[in-house]
């Protein structure tokens, strides 16, 4: 038991040399570059404050998972753990999880579930204990198969894309951009890895983590724009950019306007 928190007890190692920096820090630049996750996280839970107040405080839990992705993470490339990559690997199912019990339509629920988020929720929180348990059965596959969601969402964004709403489709693009980049980087780096080592630069899953960590406030303002859409009755939802509104690159949030009229929830 105890060996789970030895160093390099997992099977999982990345591409950047071990130990080059320090003698208590395995991949010195895979650590540090989670830096991004303590910075966006704390922020949005911020921003989307009014937000949560008018539609419930639960809407900060995918948050407070997703500045826990990047301290396991930490640990993770601190130590290459099998304890590290098991935290780090399941809070990133459970970030899914909260994210689709919290906004997944209920117009794209299975059919047998009539639409019903909390059959819905039972239906996930019962798949994500299934996939907890078997994480542990054979840990080399978990961040495939993490990845493999993609497929899921990609799916139900392009759903939403054929819509033609300009603002819920201009952050599907950032999404699917920044979304792509990352993926391209992570498997540069595991599957070219040689490559990178003989020419001196393994460094493509810090990459990794500085763009998959851009990805999620786009894809939360998809979310929470579509939340708006079909399961909100009487706000307008605005998304605005951080630091400034008219800054060519900034983070999306959310923000409220009580619309005057009942606007209805919409169907998908
Ligand atoms: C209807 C619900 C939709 C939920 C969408 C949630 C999108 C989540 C986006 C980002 C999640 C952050 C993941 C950060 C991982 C950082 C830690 C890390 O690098 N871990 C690695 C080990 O160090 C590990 O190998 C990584 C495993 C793969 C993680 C894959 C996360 C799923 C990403 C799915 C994004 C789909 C976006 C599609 C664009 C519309
Ligand atoms: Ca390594
Ligand atoms: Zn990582």
């Amino acid at each position: 038991m105890a060996s789970i928190f030895l160093y390099q007890s997992s099977e999982v190692d990345w591409c950047e040399s071990n130990f080059q920096h320090s003698s208590l820090v395995a991949e010195l630049y895979n650590t540090v570059s989670n830096v991004p996750f303590f910075i966006i996280g704390p922020l949005m839970i911020y921003l989307m404050h009014p937000y949560a107040q008018k539609r419930s405080l639960i809407v900060h839990l995918p948050w407070v998972l997703y500045i826990l992705v990047g301290l396991f993470s930490v640990y993770f490339h601190m130590t290459l753990s099998f304890l590290g990559q098991m935290l780090d690997e399941l809070a990133i199912l459970w970030l899914l999880t909260t994210c689709y019990c919290i906004w997944f339509p209920s117009c794209y629920f299975p059919a047998f579930l009539k639409k019903d988020r909390s059959q819905f929720i039972c239906l996930v929180l019962l798949i994500s204990i299934t996939i907890t348990f078997l994480a542990f059965v054979k840990p080399i596959v978990n961040a495939y198969v993490l990845n493999s969601t993609a497929l899921h969402i990609c799916y139900f964004v392009r759903m939403e894309y054929k819509k033609k709403n300009a603002q819920v489709n201009h952050m599907i693009v950032m999404s699917v951009t920044w979304w792509s980049l990352a993926l391209s980087i992570w498997i540069c780096d595991r599957v070219f890895c040689t490559f990178w080592q003989q020419i001196n630069f393994a460094y493509l899953h810090s990459f990794w983590h500085i763009f998959i960590s851009l990805v999620f406030p786009y894809v939360a303002a998809v979310l929470v724009l579509l939340d708006g859409q079909y399961e909100m009755q009487d706000n307008s939802l605005e998304i605005h950019y951080w630091p400034r509104d008219e800054w060519l690159v900034g983070l999306p949030y959310v923000t409220l306007k009580d619309k005057k009229v009942n606007s209805g929830g919409k169907n998908c």
